[in-house]
């Protein structure tokens, strides 16, 4: 093997949690290297060292043989280390180039930096998307203004702007349309061709075997194995992830009652005519105990409609009613009092008090109801029901007074599902749910949901997953430009007829 990077001894304290103890990784140039381990198992810490952000407590790392002495992102870029990561660090009112000669040092002249050689070198890196994709970026307009996906590619086309050989990609996929994932995964083979070692964390299995030649395992912060991912499964990534703990909650036989219009109550929410600046007359019927996916090429109009739901969104016409009366659509607050939980995908921005203690954020959703109640919410109170959570879906934390933005990406998440599960909604809102959740406690998520729906819930789901949407939905609207366009029954879900019902509505709108 034609080795490049060999890390070994990896340790990182950040205050009560050892995230790395002595995580090691050898990889070759040439290579796409996953890496993989639970929520919390010290993926990113990893990564974070070999880009120099996070600074180890001891390790040995060595690049093409020679010792590497990495303190610092400018040490990480003198040896050749580019990283991205999921959180974008774009700057909103800079130009897409801008923002992509960020951190390097154009040429100067005269004592001003050259605009037309940033621009270029910009205008190379995002080449390499190819053309369909450079094309649709605005090079001249303000990135903040792109969206999620698009931002994210202007983070890997800074990365790649460096012309690094190694690349660190951190759950960089994951605000990505599908579509833009296979232009990324085209741009990795080709780095690949050209002896980049692209390290490549995700939890997605499927995009790890569609891309990744070995991968490396962790679990509490230390290496668990290497495999060559040709000669394994994913039954055996799963175990080497999450060790011999039974991982995989036994799927129960759901109750197809549901499905059955003739052994059913009426229908428990009702969508009538609903409309906003991004949908389109919108209306269907759930009932209770049932579980409504929503499918579709990404972006149109799933997210809106649960926001529309929660009144997030400016209603302009139509109306819900919720057991025959009128659901409120004008705010959040109202819609939480009449028993409708949104989960956010962006947990970041809708989902949580990120400074704020673990168990205030697992507990916030179900104050108001108590306080309605006129129960005191006691400090233990608080924290017997955070804990209880904290159990059921693993999530790996120091202390529950800790603030939620010291937890790993997926235990943030799975801290935003937590806390409106604690208060048994009456219609719960999934958008996109397990995005960056590991696999155990994925399952133990659709397990929490479908219990939800066995109890009577309203459960509407908005996934980018269609594994998910095949494992929980009882049906599936297809939503095309903000219009649902079809409506697949119980038998007719299954990923491929998915994937073909979101394509066929829309014929050369694949990128
Ligand atoms: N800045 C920090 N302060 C305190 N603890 C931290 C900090 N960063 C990470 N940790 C802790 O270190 C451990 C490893 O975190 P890390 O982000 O490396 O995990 P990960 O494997 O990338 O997880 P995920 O899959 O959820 O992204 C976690 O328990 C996390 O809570």
């Amino acid at each position: 093997m034609n080795t490049l990077l060999e890390m070994t001894g990896v340790r990182k304290r950040y205050g009560g949690v050892q995230a790395l103890d002595g995580a090691s990784l050898t990889a070759a140039r040439g290579e796409v290297h996953a890496l993989l381990g639970p929520n919390g198992s010290g993926k990113s810490t990893l990564d974070k060292t070999l880009a120099g952000t996070v600074v180890p407590d001891s390790a040995e790392i060595r690049i093409d043989g020679a010792a590497a002495r990495i303190r610092g992102p400018r040490d990480a870029h003198a040896l050749g280390v580019a990283a991205v990561y999921q959180q974008l660090s774009i700057v909103g009112d800079l130009t897409v180039t801008q923002n992509v000669v960020l951190g390097l040092e154009p040429a100067r002249r005269l004592g001003f930096l050259d605009h037309r050689a940033a621009r270029d070198r910009a205008a190379g890196a995002l080449e390499r998307f190819t053309a369909a994709f450079s094309g649709r970026l605005p090079l001249d307009r303000p990135a903040g203004s792109l969206d999620p996906g698009e931002q994210q590619i202007v983070e890997v086309a800074k990365a790649l702007a460096r012309e690094p050989r190694i690349l660190v990609l951190d759950e960089a996929t994951a605000s990505l349309h599908k579509e833009q994932v296979e232009v990324l995964f085209d741009v990795v083979r080709e780095l690949r061709a050209a002896g980049v070692l692209v390290v490549f964390t995700s939890h997605r299995l499927d995009e790890v075997f569609a891309l990744c030649d070995r991968a490396t395992v962790l679990r509490n912060g230390r290496t668990v194995g290497t495999v060559e991912l040709a000669a394994t499964d994913e039954d055996e990534l799963v175990r080497l992830m999450v060790g011999d703990a039974p991982h995989r909650v036994p799927r129960p036989a759901r109750a197809r009652a549901v499905a059955d219009p003739t052994s059913s109550p009426a229908a428990a929410l009702e969508v009538r005519g609903l409309t906003t600046d991004r949908l389109r007359d919108v209306g269907f019927a759930v009932r209770a105990g049932e579980v409504l996916g929503l499918g579709g090429l990404q972006g149109q109009g799933q997210s809106e409609l649960l926001l529309a739901l929660f009144g997030a969104a400016r209603v302009t016409a139509g109306e819900a009613l919720l057991d025959g009366r009128p659901l409120p659509l004008s705010s959040p607050a109202r819609a939480a009092r009449a028993g409708v939980a949104l989960v956010p995908g962006d947990r970041g921005r809708q989902g949580m008090f990120a400074p704020r203690p673990i168990q205030e954020n697992l507990s916030l959703a179900s104050m108001h109801r108590r306080a309605r109640a006129k129960l005191a919410l006691s400090a233990a109170a608080e924290r017997h029901a955070a804990r209880s959570m904290v159990e059921r879906l693993q999530i790996k934390i120091g202390s529950l007074t800790d603030p939620v933005s010291t937890l790993s990406g997926g235990n943030q998440q799975k801290v935003v599902i937590g806390k409106w599960l604690l208060d048994r909604p009456r219609v719960v809102l999934l958008d996109d749910p397990t995005k960056g959740v590991d696999v155990a406690a994925k399952e133990e998520i659709y397990a929490i949901v479908r219990g939800l729906a066995d109890d009577g819930a309203v459960v509407i789901l908005n996934s980018s997953d269609n594994r998910e949407l095949t494992e929980l939905s009882d049906r599936v609207l297809v939503l095309f430009e903000g219009a649902v366009a079809e409506e697949l029954s119980a038998e007719a879900i299954t990923e491929s007829r998915l994937v073909s019902s979101a394509l066929r509505l829309a014929p050369g709108e694949s990128l």
